[in-house]
């Protein structure tokens, strides 16, 4: 387990027994043939309604995270990190349990809102804007954004609509324009895999200054470097369930083991 000297530390997200259910409509599936109608009569029997299908992704999950803390989510794929950060930042009912957190949460690309139909620069505005910052402190910072996200290396992109970007520049814009606010929970997914090393380099810096400034830090990834490099505790997931949760060194030991990776 995680220390447990907790004197003296803020914790800004609680999560008690969490169960996450996804209700997936019209997944009967085979319509016609003869197996599929006799499930459909044996789930009806269980008390579930025609043609819904539910997908327990995350089962009892708690864990306490603190201010100042950077923690890595590991797991093979669909372990259920995704889900439990969407829930962490209120985008998810949970079926069973809570989740306490001290602020709001944002969560790396869907709190910034943005639209591929719109430039860069627009995107940057509204995405600050959708982050709580005043359009005083989006012009202070605007440029230090795009500076940031390197989007304008190679010509001027920024004044282009965001559909004419490739999913990397999109997933830097993003993290760019999350990583200009100062945030209570900071919860990336996946990010800092899609950029090229030196814009990894770059948003590993900015993660660490963002854990000094007293927030906290969640990050998905399948890079076991990147976690390394960021993350001082880790939370692994496998088939929704919390299989370990301890100091990064350890936990990922354990995981590569268990992977073979
Ligand atoms: N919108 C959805 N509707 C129904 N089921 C979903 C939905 N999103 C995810 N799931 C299911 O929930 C489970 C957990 O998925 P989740 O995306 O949280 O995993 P993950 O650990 O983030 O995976 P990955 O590493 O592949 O990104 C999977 O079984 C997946 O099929």
């Amino acid at each position: 387990m995680a220390d447990d000297n907790t004197s003296g530390r803020v914790p800004t997200v609680i999560a008690d027994d969490v169960h996450i259910v996804y209700r997936v409509n019209g997944a009967g599936g085979g319509k016609g043939s003869a197996t599929a109608a006799l499930s459909r009569i044996l789930r009806r029997g269980k008390g579930e309604s025609r043609g819904v299908r539910k997908v327990h992704a995350v089962r009892g999950v708690s864990f306490t995270a603190y201010r100042g803390e950077a923690i890595g989510l590991i797991g093979t794929n669909g372990s259920g990190k995704s889900t439990l950060l969407r829930a962490i930042a209120g985008l998810l009912p949970t079926e069973h349990g809570k989740v306490y957190t001290d602020g709001q949460p944002s969560l790396l690309g869907v709190n910034a809102a943005l639209m591929s139909d719109l430039t860069g620069e627009r995107n940057v505005v509204l995405g600050g804007l959708a982050m709580g910052m005043s359009r005083e402190e989006i012009r202070e910072r605007y440029q230090g954004i795009v500076d940031f996200s390197g989007i304008n290396e190679k010509g001027d992109f920024i004044t282009l609509p965001m559909r004419t970007y490739s999913s990397g520049m999109a997933a830097r814009l993003r993290f760019s324009i999350a990583a200009a606010k100062n945030h209570d929970v900071l919860m990336i997914d996946e990010a800092l895999a899609t950029g090229d090393r030196k814009f990894q380099i770059r948003s590993e810096k900015r993660i660490r200054e963002l854990r000094k400034e007293a927030g906290t830090v969640f990050l998905v990834s399948h890079s076991n470097k990147s976690i390394r490099d960021t993350c001082d505790r880790v939370l692994w997931l496998e088939k929704g369930e919390l299989l370990m949760d301890g100091p990064t060194d350890e936990v990922l030991k354990a995981y590569e083991r268990e992977t073979g990776k």
